[in-house]
């Protein structure tokens, strides 16, 4: 995988620093620092209750952190006024969820799902929003003729696909992901990791996205980060970190996966 090549001349895409959050005495991620640049992918791995979900949710406005900054773009999301805050999260930034019910709405049509994103941001012509709808189902390969059927009669990794059509299709220019490829059969898996990596690529897509399965990172992102009870204990380009990790963890990591 190549380094991004605007990442020399370009202004980060997301800064974040000193960012934590504890639930009572207990740390759910403390003092992470980064930066995205634009068209890059941050992958973030470690094992269970390592702060990778509270991490993520932090980061996409999911929950508040204690204490650190979030800038997007030169905007310090934190200290955005409410109403401006959702107008990011409904366009500039999506999110897909490890289980696709949390982020369809079950009991809309598969068109539904994609074209209520659109009208969110303004889209009022039907017959336009029913063609792009159309046009992202076959982007992820789902065909045509199960634009009104609901998800619910959909597979899971069909599922899985629908939530990220319903979520790029507003062009969004940063996209969290929570173990996107996870409760999925390995042969699913496969083809899903495939669909996302060439949307990525075409899109130029910027994404944080948090996964145990290394597997995952190493076909998707540029970058690494490496958590261990809360905190960033390694970061690198992805295959430095997973070919010569230099913290005890991630060599664990690395090595448990090669074990399977
Ligand atoms: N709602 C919560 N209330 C209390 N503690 C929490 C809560 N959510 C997470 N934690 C704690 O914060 C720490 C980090 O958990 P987190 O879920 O972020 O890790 P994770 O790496 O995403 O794990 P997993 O892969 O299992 O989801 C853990 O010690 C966990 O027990």
């Amino acid at each position: 995988m190549t380094l991004m090549p605007n990442a020399i001349t370009a202004a980060p895409l997301l800064s974040v620093r000193g960012l934590t959050r504890r639930y009572g005495a207990r740390i759910g991620c403390a003092d992470v620092s980064f930066d995205l640049y634009p068209g890059e992918v941050l992958g973030i791995v470690g094992e269970s209750g390592s702060g990778k979900s509270t991490l993520l949710s932090c980061l996409a406005g999911l929950q508040p952190p204690d204490q650190g900054q979030i800038l997007f773009d030169g905007t310090d999301v934190l200290t955005l006024p409410e109403a401006e805050r959702r107008r990011l999260l409904r366009g500039d930034w999506a999110y897909v969820h490890q289980n696709p019910r949390d982020g369809l709405r079950m009991g809309v049509s598969a068109g539904g799902n994609v074209g209520e994103r659109l009208m969110a941001v303004g889209a009022r012509n039907y017959g336009a929003i029913r063609a792009t709808a159309t046009d992202w189902l076959g982007r992820v390969e789902i065909a045509a003729d199960r634009i009104d059927d609901r998800p619910s009669a959909f597979s899971g990794g069909m599922q899985q696909r629908l939530q990220i059509a319903r979520n790029l299709v507003t062009g969004p220019r940063l996209v969290f992901m929570d173990e996107p490829t996870g409760g999925l059969d390995v042969s699913v898996q496969a083809r899903l990791l495939d669909l996302l990596r060439g949307l990525v690529r075409d899109l130029g897509l910027s994404v944080v996205i948090v996964t145990h399965d290394l597997a995952v990172v190493r076909l998707l992102a540029d970058r690494l980060m490496v958590m261990k009870s809360g905190r960033v204990v390694e970061t690198g380009l992805t295959d430095q970190v997973l070919d010569d990790p230099q913290h005890a963890y991630t060599q664990l990591l690395v090595s448990s996966v090669l074990q399977v």
